[in-house]
């Protein structure tokens, strides 16, 4: 008779356990203290139960893409991180960050104090209109390629391809590492 392996794991035990996946995010301020919004985003995702953040991207200066013509410069960064959360969760979680830092909800592209979008969830693929996954714009976007690219050189958006070609073929003009501008 063969003794029971110490190390086995019943299989009940592994039916119940939620998958562990990547999610990113795209953070980005160009209201207020932005370099402060940004901290204060990433502080709340490291705060946040069963998401354990992976990489935190350098800060980039952003030209705004799209929303009125006067609006002002954008401070960017992206995060990685692991999560058992569903996407639905996820979302909770980040416009509660949003409006921690006193975000209004005003005209659709409008200067924020913060504004705080998932890119990808493992590869869930969603299409509600208060849902999308992967973020529709993400494949085109500098200021979320070029961050996430920074951390993540092996990184793709689902369906899309990998970063290293999205990034090759993105607009970077108007795209500012700013290393001064240190997130703890
Ligand atoms: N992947 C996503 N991440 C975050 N919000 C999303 C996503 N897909 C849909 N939404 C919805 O978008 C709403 C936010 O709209 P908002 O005006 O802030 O969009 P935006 O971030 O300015 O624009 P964009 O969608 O171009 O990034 C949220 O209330 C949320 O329900
Ligand atoms: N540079 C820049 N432009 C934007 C940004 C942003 O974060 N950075 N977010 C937008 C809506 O999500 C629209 N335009």
């Amino acid at each position: 008779m063969t003794s029971p392996n110490p190390h086995a794991i019943d299989t009940d035990t592994l039916s119940g356990m939620k998958p562990l996946r990547k999610v990113v995010y795209s953070i980005g301020s160009n209201l207020g203290d932005r370099q402060g919004n940004l901290q204060g985003a990433v502080d709340a995702l490291r705060d946040t139960p069963d998401v354990i953040v992976v990489d935190v991207s350098p800060v980039y200066e952003t030209s705004p893409v799209g929303g009125p013509e006067d609006s002002p410069d954008f401070l960017n960064l992206v995060v990685v991180a692991e999560t058992t959360l569903e996407p639905r969760t996820l979302l909770e979680r980040a416009l509660a960050i949003e409006d921690a830092y006193g975000r209004e909800r005003t005209s659709h592209w409008a200067p924020r104090t913060l504004d705080v979008d998932l890119i990808m969830v493992g590869a869930a693929v969603v299409d509600h209109e208060d849902l999308r996954l992967p973020h529709p714009l993400a494949h085109e976007r500098g200021f979320v390629l070029v961050p996430w690219f920074a951390v993540d050189p092996q990184g793709e958006v689902p369906g899309q391809g990998p970063l290293a070609a999205l990034v090759a073929e993105v607009d970077d003009a108007g795209i500012t590492r700013r290393d001064d501008l240190v997130i703890d």
